[in-house]
């Protein structure tokens, strides 16, 4: 029988819905809306499309957004002066800079800059520690995300094994960091992990987030596995994935398509810790 296919497109769909729902209970609240401020530096075409969406996603669910498009050739107190001013403006609860930024700025220093407590994308320092040390606070949406996902197709994931492959600081590290978190037992597989077909058959759980193209084979996979496919690599003009996807339908339990997976997700959770941080801004969660 093959796996489940997750739909991701249909679980962004219903916390998209919920999330308008609590943005309207803010509005009623707080007498304003929620604001989300995106930051945009250059012109890299990819990047554009994403703002884009987020844009329209900020409006449908009901919370204000605004777009801040920068020259690729500004410098860094320039940017560095545009998130000061997003810090002390009171509209704005969630501040997002999209990221890669061009060559030549610090994304650390910029990452560093926002207030913590406008952090939607949980990259600041302060909130990377709370999330390590088990605390509440905003958390990188992507993996986030595939919590969601998880939960959804599997409930309580307590004492599952889980294997994270990839530890970049906004995907495998804060995924490995909230799969703990859900009682999981985790191991994090990177570039020089010895044998990773064999640490991957053992896993409950595969969340494959290296960024290159349908790496984890469906015969390295435990039968009845769940699979979460957060790569998004476009070769010769199609999206695939970090697994390949037809070999994992014939082994594992569920897998998340590309695209219609993690991607759509991602957007609905970053409006989710919009709303979320506004909340707490306000004295209201
Ligand atoms: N500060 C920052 N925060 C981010 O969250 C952030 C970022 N920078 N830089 C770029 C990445 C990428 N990202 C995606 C969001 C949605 C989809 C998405 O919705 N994908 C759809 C469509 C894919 C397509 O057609 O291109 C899907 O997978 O089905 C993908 C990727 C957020 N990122």
């Amino acid at each position: 029988m093959p796996a489940t296919l997750i739909d991701g497109k249909a679980a962004a769909a219903a916390l998209r819905e919920q999330v308008a729902e609590e943005a309207r209970a803010f509005q009623a609240a707080a007498g304003r809306h929620a604001g989300l401020a995106v930051v945009l530096v250059g012109d890299d075409p990819a990047s554009a499309v994403y703002v884009g969406s987020k844009e329209k996603a900020t409006r449908t669910a009901g919370m204000a957004g605004q777009v801040h498009r920068l020259s690729a050739d500004i410098d860094q107190p320039t940017l560095m002066a545009l998130i000061d001013r997003l810090n002390a403006d009171p509209a704005v609860d969630g501040i997002l800079v999209q990221l890669p930024l061009p060559a030549g700025l610090d994304s650390d220093a910029v990452i560093a800059a926002v207030d913590p407590a406008k952090d939607v994308d949980g990259f600041h320092p302060l909130n990377v520690g709370r999330l390590a040390s088990g605390l509440p606070a905003l958390v990188p949406c992507t993996p986030k995300g595939c919590i969601f996902l998880l939960r959804q197709q599997l409930g309580s994931l307590s004492g599952l094994d889980a294997v994270v492959i990839g530890r970049s600081a906004i995907v495998g590290r804060p995924m490995a960091q909230l799969l703990l978190t859900e009682s999981c037992t985790v191991t994090i597989a990177h570039s020089r992990t010895r044998d990773l077909p064999a640490i991957v058959s053992r896993a409950d759980i595969v969340v494959a987030a290296v960024g290159r193209p349908e790496m984890v084979r469906g015969d390295w996979l435990k039968p009845g596995a769940t699979v979460i496919d957060v790569g998004i690599n476009r070769v010769e003009g199609r999206l695939v994935g970090d697994v390949a996807f037809d070999e994992a339908m014939t082994v594992a339990g569920a897998v998340t398509p590309v695209p219609g997976g993690v991607g759509p997700m991602t957007i609905a959770v970053l409006l989710a810790n919009t709303v979320e941080a506004a909340r707490r801004r306000e004295g209201l969660a």
